[in-house]
């Protein structure tokens, strides 16, 4: 019997602590709890690895990302999303043939069955698309069940194609959804960005013109979401699916995940935040003073980072693509103006300096979506869209792994000691 079980058994105070930090190196929790009997608690995992991996780099007092060891900024200026998705997922850039053939896999599954196409009318109009994103891709383990079986390389093959090709589809179904105009089949002739792009905003009576410019640079931001490594919404996906849960049902956690403001719901608060302030009396400099008395809700949204203390790399590729696309489109935008005085003034401002608190990658998204004609509440879904080929990557990598346990992590009890129950009449 273990220390920590002699301490259950007594009833004493369960578990002693130690602290992340201080822990012996080079054990894992179960020997650790067996070698000491202590446990580590490190809430919000601040100091705990939950995996090694072999996709994505991030350095972040340098600023640095890599997948697959390709700087991002590489990635982004040379590359296509659909080729980024099957670096991460299969670990090489594919060749010509590999390309075409996994574009082609693609392709041909972006069509989604038409039952499923009724489910987006049960839905209410104000339904965020969001929680629309999450019930179907989860309701699509329900339409494909030969696919299901996480051990099975080709089901698992399929499952990823078909989650790539239809996501697109149904964030644009969401969306025409909720603002009653009718669905559009994709037209297969188009790339990736560009199908979705015309079935969220085309109409079936006109034909549908894109700048291609604006197809290059939502491409590029896919590409900048496509992985992070332990963020919340991955590490859901992993902790999901180290019960074996499938794959479909572990995406739709992880789009759960991404939802929350503090991840990747920030890019709908930021811009919402910059509405708030340029709307309201409240200027760049007050505001950034009710942000630094922590005034109860008052944060300010698309900066600070748990792994950079340093700038996010993405966030400079963001910023400049920002300006493009408002003067690709022959459009201004006050917001843009706000968010860079509002940069200005924190990154000069001891507050934010001292907690090395910079621009993230949500915090330009914004002005960019919403100039290309998104609305705010779409926004996290453009986000989960490109995130999609990092989740199926680290899903595959940790189905693949002969080390991977069931995620369980321990706890610190700090409840009552045993006690006796009081007949209701006598409480
Ligand atoms: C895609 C992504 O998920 S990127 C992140 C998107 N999220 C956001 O932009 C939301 C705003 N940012 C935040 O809430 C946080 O910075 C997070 C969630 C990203 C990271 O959180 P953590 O790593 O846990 O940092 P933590 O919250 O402990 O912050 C450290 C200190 O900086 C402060 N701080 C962190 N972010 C901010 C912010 N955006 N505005 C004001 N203060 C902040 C905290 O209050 C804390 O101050 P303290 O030391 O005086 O208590
Ligand atoms: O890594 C994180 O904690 C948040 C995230 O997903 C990102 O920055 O893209």
């Amino acid at each position: 019997m273990s220390d920590f079980e002699l301490n259950h058994a007594s009833g004493r105070m369960p578990l002693e602590v130690t602290q992340a930090t201080e822990g012996p190196s080079g054990l894992g929790i179960g020997s650790l709890l067996k070698e000491t009997g202590h446990v580590t608690l490190d809430t919000g995992f601040t100091n705990t690895a939950s995996t090694t991996s072999e996709i994505t780099y991030i350095d972040g007092d340098a600023g640095i990302l890599r997948y697959r060891g390709y700087p991002i900024h590489e990635l982004a200026e040379k590359s296509s999303f659909l080729e980024v998705a099957y670096l991460l997922i299969y670990g090489e850039l594919p060749t010509a043939d590999e390309l075409w053939s996994f574009s082609d896999a693609v392709r041909n599954h972006t069509l989604l069955d038409e039952k499923f196409r009724a489910f987006f009318s049960a839905f209410p109009r104000r339904a965020h698309p969001m929680a629309v994103l999450s019930s179907a891709v989860s309701a699509l383990s329900t339409f494909y069940q030969d696919s299901l079986d996480p051990f099975d390389a080709e089901q698992v093959d399929r499952s990823s194609i078909r989650l790539i090709a239809k996501l697109p589809t149904i964030a644009a179904y969401a969306y025409k959804t909720s603002i009653g105009q009718p669905l559009l089949y994709p037209d297969n002739s188009l790339g990736y960005v560009e199908n979705f792009l015309r079935m969220t905003f085309g109409l079936p009576t006109q034909p549908y013109e894109v700048d291609p410019e604006i197809v290059r640079i939502l491409d590029m931001l896919f590409i900048l979401h496509a992985d992070h490594e332990q963020n919340c919404s991955t590490s859901t996906v992993r902790l999901v699916g180290s019960s074996h849960a499938n794959l479909f049902s572990s995406i739709s956690a992880g789009v759960d995940a991404l939802f929350g403001p503090l991840h990747g719901g920030a890019n709908q608060a930021v811009l919402e935040m910059l509405e708030r302030i340029h709307e309201s009396d409240d200027n760049v400099d007050s505001f950034v003073e009710r942000v630094k008395k922590k005034e109860p809700g008052v944060k300010l949204m698309g900066f600070g980072h748990r792994v950079y203390r340093n700038y996010d790399p993405r966030a400079a590729v963001v910023k400049q693509a920002t300006r493009q696309v408002l003067d690709t489109l022959g459009k201004s935008d006050p917001l843009l103006d706000l968010a860079m005085r509002l940069e200005e003034v924190a990154l000069n401002d001891d507050y934010f300096i001292e907690r090395k608190l910079y621009p993230n990658v949500d915090f330009y998204t914004g002005v960019i979506y919403k100039a290309m004609g998104f609305p705010t509440n779409a926004f996290t879904v453009l986000f989960a869209l490109g995130r999609l080929p990092g989740w199926i990557a680290q899903w595959r990598e940790m189905m693949n792994d002969p080390n991977t346990k069931i995620g369980r992590p321990r706890q610190v009890y700090v409840g009552p000691s045993e006690r006796h129950y009081v007949d209701l009449g006598s409480r």
